[in-house]
């Protein structure tokens, strides 16, 4: 076993300070202490491969953006890397200036000499010297007694001083003197005023404001909780001479895991000064981190003078200068710390955010501050550049809250409750099977597929294509569902509409006492679907002329009570217009309802007493072969229509319909009586007539057809009369183009009035083409091969 079963005999505890009447704890922090990084020394220092020059220049220049003013930037003697960078920084011009660089010697003279030959010539420097003062280094490393510490440092603090007073005569260089008492926590205090003292006559120019000395009290390694520290500091700032003319610095190092702690309660205790290093590098467990000890006082209302807006740009620099990453975890900046992942967690701050948009809106209106009151989010993540994306992410521990934030932030739709239950259970099942986090890309994807939302990718076999709801007169009193309860109670809404059920378009037709039930009703009387609806709710989504209505439904099997825990399926719909909406979150809902359930035949009603008119049948040739057919032809087929529906009980399957009025036109009809297998068609005279050549089949017998007219087709009749006994003549002619670019064609409509042995007979021929002439001889061929014109002897 390797840990002791009595650690005391191992290790000692440290030793309380007896301070009486001790002030700090009663302190608070109410403005941000002067910074000072460290990251290019002692970060650097402590790094398996140290920082090459131009890691340095980054780093620094990412610095001075933040807004240090104080940058420790090497310990020049210890290499010609960190002699060259400094020299480089001076030399460029690199040195914004009111910003002092600083250097670290040890308390010997040829080092120190080294040292502040690096800073010649720059504005503003700060040597920082330093020896170890507590009995271990005393008596082990030094072999020193506290005399000879104490002279070791007033020595080389009279060598500073009389190389910096040369280099400002020679230079004007403003210097600032630091001297730590290394290892100053494990040294006694009371030896460390003294020293300091000491070190404070040796510089001989200590005075206030600009020209205090800074000392700076390290606690080299950690080795007592905070509040120690805090003792420590106290009890240094109580004690020392010329308090006034004196920086206190402080230099926590991480061993404990609490160097930000000790900091915070060392400045209370009245230290005004920190170094530090940026998210932590540093010796061992590292020096305290300046990025979380900053936005600590910014949190607290406390502007800390330093910006890190953008906190990945940061991130980035530091992982690429220390080559280390940022533990995920880490205050402010790792990759976790803004995300919930469990529910309850999630649920609180999905109904903060909702709360806090209303209480900021109100506070915006009186001109009130907008306080950040959020739980599990100690601080905005847009403050420091980040977005709110990793805020939420779901695996098995998360709940219907979290998923239902999700959906709104990535989709604007704010589910309601129950429906959030049932989404919810869709999302865990996944994250369950499959034992991973599931992404907002998988939540977004399961959200559409379940409710066919987005496009053509998602539909389900139901799909809206086309609309109208009307309003017409109540017949008599019924039932209503939630979503007409507050229309007119004399009014009933028709809905008229082409849903494509399995990929084929079909005109449905309802009433109810709104939209919805008018579908419903429709899809009931069309498709046998019965459903009743349980629960609706919309919203907008966006603001201005860009909003649309999100709709949210639930359908039940009816006949029951709607209260009833029975099985519903949920639907969404969005569409510009909230009816649309609405029709569509019923839609949505259906196909979650019909599943894979066979669906009975569509068919019209077109006998007595029937719910389709003609325009349902011209709706329906629209949907199915987009021919806009002629008034005139609607009513035509219509009567073709009724006639054949008497053999069927009035009812007429779809395809049915399509199928008869093919063969009645004899639309898309390869072999008809009368035909053509070639022609051309010609302008003669002035060009406004035109003239038709060419050859066509009479019961599949070619013949040498030609004819002049006023157009294409009187030329077409006119060479037909060479061939035929009667005369036929063009009632009604109409064209359209089906489709767009180079799929368009040409739908031509011809009626022929046929006058032969005294009868006169009509009939409509249709047809279609990529050429509009040759869809308009098709149309007449086809007509006047419905009345059996007939032929002359060759
Ligand atoms: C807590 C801190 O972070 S302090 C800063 C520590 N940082 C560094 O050490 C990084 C840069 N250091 C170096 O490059 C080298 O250590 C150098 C160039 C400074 C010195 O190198 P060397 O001359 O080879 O000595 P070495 O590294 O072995 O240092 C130990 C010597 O310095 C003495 N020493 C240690 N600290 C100090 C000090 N603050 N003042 C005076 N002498 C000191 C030791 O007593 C020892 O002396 P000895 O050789 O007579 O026994
Ligand atoms: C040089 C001193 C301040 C130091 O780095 C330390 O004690 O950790």
């Amino acid at each position: 076993m390797c840990m002791l079963g009595d650690p005391s005999l191992k290790y000692k505890p440290y030793t309380p300070l007896k301070l009486d009447n001790r002030q700090w704890p009663a302190n608070t922090i109410t403005k941000p202490p002067i910074w000072l990084s460290t990251d290019l020394r002692d970060g650097n220092q402590a790094l398996a491969n140290p920082m090459t020059i131009e890691q340095k220049t980054l780093f620094f220049r990412h610095l001075v953006k933040c807004g240090f003013k104080e940058i420790e930037i090497a310990y020049p003697a210890a290499s010609d890397t960190d002699f060259n960078f400094v020299r480089g920084l001076i030399e460029k011009g690199d040195v914004p200036d009111d910003v002092w660089l600083q250097v670290l010697t040890p308390a010997r003279e040829d080092l120190i000499k080294r040292t502040v030959e690096s800073v010649a010539g720059t504005k503003k420097a700060i040597i920082h010297m330093y020896n170890a003062t507590c009995p271990l280094f005393r008596d082990v490393v030094f072999r020193n007694t506290k005399e000879e510490t104490i002279e070791l440092a007033v020595k080389h603090t009279k060598i500073v001083r009389q190389l910096t007073d040369e280099y400002t005569a020679k230079y004007g260089t403003i210097f600032k003197y630091e001297y730590s008492p290394e290892t100053f926590t494990q040294t006694e205090p009371e030896f460390a005023v003294e020293i300091c003292n000491a070190v404070k006559a040796a510089w001989g120019r200590a005075g206030p404001g600009e020209d205090r000395i800074i000392f700076n009290l390290p606690a080299t390694v950690e080795i007592a909780p905070p509040n120690h520290y805090a003792d420590q500091i106290e009890y240094f700032c109580r004690n020392v001479t010329e308090r006034e003319n004196i920086i206190v610095s402080l230099h926590p190092h991480n061993d404990r895991g609490t160097a930000t702690a000790a900091a915070e309660l060392a400045l209370m205790a009245g230290a005004q000064r920190v170094e530090g290093c940026i998210f932590g590098n540093g010796e061992r467990t590292g020096n305290v981190d300046l990025v979380n000890l900053a936005l600590n006082q910014y949190t607290q209302g406390i502007h800390p003078k330093l910006d890190f807006s953008d906190i990945q740009a940061c991130i980035d620099i530091v992982n690429q200068c220390n080559e280390m990453p940022v533990h995920p975890r880490h205050p402010y900046a790792g990759e976790l710390v803004f995300t919930a992942f469990s529910g309850s967690h999630q649920d609180a701050i999905k109904k903060s955010f909702e709360a806090q948009a209303k209480r900021h809106a109100e506070a915006a209106a009186k001109g009130e501050p907008q306080y950040w009151d959020m739980p599990y989010l100690p601080i905005d993540p847009a403050d420091l550049g980040c977005n709110y994306e990793a805020v939420i992410r779901v695996n098995s521990q998360s709940g219907k809250g979290g998923i239902a934030y999700l959906v709104k932030q990535h989709l604007g739709l704010d589910m309601p409750r129950k429906m959030q239950i049932a989404f919810y259970q869709i999302i865990q099942a996944i994250s369950d099977r499959e034992a991973r986090e599931v992404s907002v890309e998988d939540i977004v994807t399961s959200f559409r597929s379940a409710y066919h939302l987005g496009g053509s990718k998602y539909e389900g076999r139901l799909v809206l294509r086309s609309f109208k709801v009307s309003t017409e007169p109540t017949l008599e009193p019924s039932d209503q569902t939630p979503y007409d309860s507050d229309e007119a109670p004399d009014e009933r809404r028709r809905f008229d509409g082409t849903i494509s059920v399995d990929g084929v378009l079909r005109v449905i037709r309802g009433d109810g006492n709104g939209p919805l039930s008018a579908l419903l009703d429709a899809l009931e009387t069309h498709l046998d679907i019965h459903l009743s609806l349980r629960e609706y709710t919309e919203h907008t989504i966006g603001e201005s002329q860009n909003s649309k209505a999100a709709s949210f439904v639930e359908l039940v099997r009816p006949g029951r009570d709607p209260r009833e825990r029975t099985e519903g399926w949920w639907g969404v719909g969005v569409d510009p217009d909230i009816a649309g909406s609405g029709l569509r979150a019923i839609l949505s809902a259906v196909n979650n309802a019909i599943g894979d359930r066979v669906l009975p035949e569509l068919k019209l009603t077109v006998g007595f007493n029937s719910r389709s008119g003609q325009a349902d049948v011209a709706t329906a040739i629209l949907n199915s072969l987009h021919l806009e057919l002629p008034r005139r032809l609607q009513s035509s087929f219509f009567e073709v229509v009724q006639r054949k529906a008497r053999e069927t009980n009035g009812e007429i399957p779809y395809d049915a319909l399509t199928q008869l009025f093919k063969t009645t036109y004899l639309y898309d009809t390869r072999t008809t009586w009368l035909a053509f297998k070639s022609f051309r068609m010609d302008h003669v005279g002035d060009g406004s007539r035109s003239s038709i050549d060419g050859e066509f089949l009479f019961h599949g017998e070619p013949r040498h057809v030609s004819g002049v007219g006023n157009g294409p087709l009187s030329a077409t009749l006119g060479a037909l009369h060479a061939h035929i006994a009667g005369t036929l003549s063009i009632r009604e002619y109409s064209e359209h183009s089906i489709g767009e670019g180079a799929d368009v064609k040409a739908a031509s409509y011809v009626e022929l009035v046929y006058l032969s042995d005294n009868q006169k007979t009509s009939a409509w021929g249709v047809d279609l083409d990529e050429d509009i002439t040759v869809a308009g001889v098709k149309a007449l061929l086809n007509a006047a091969s419905i009345l059996r014109v007939a032929a002359k002897a060759p």
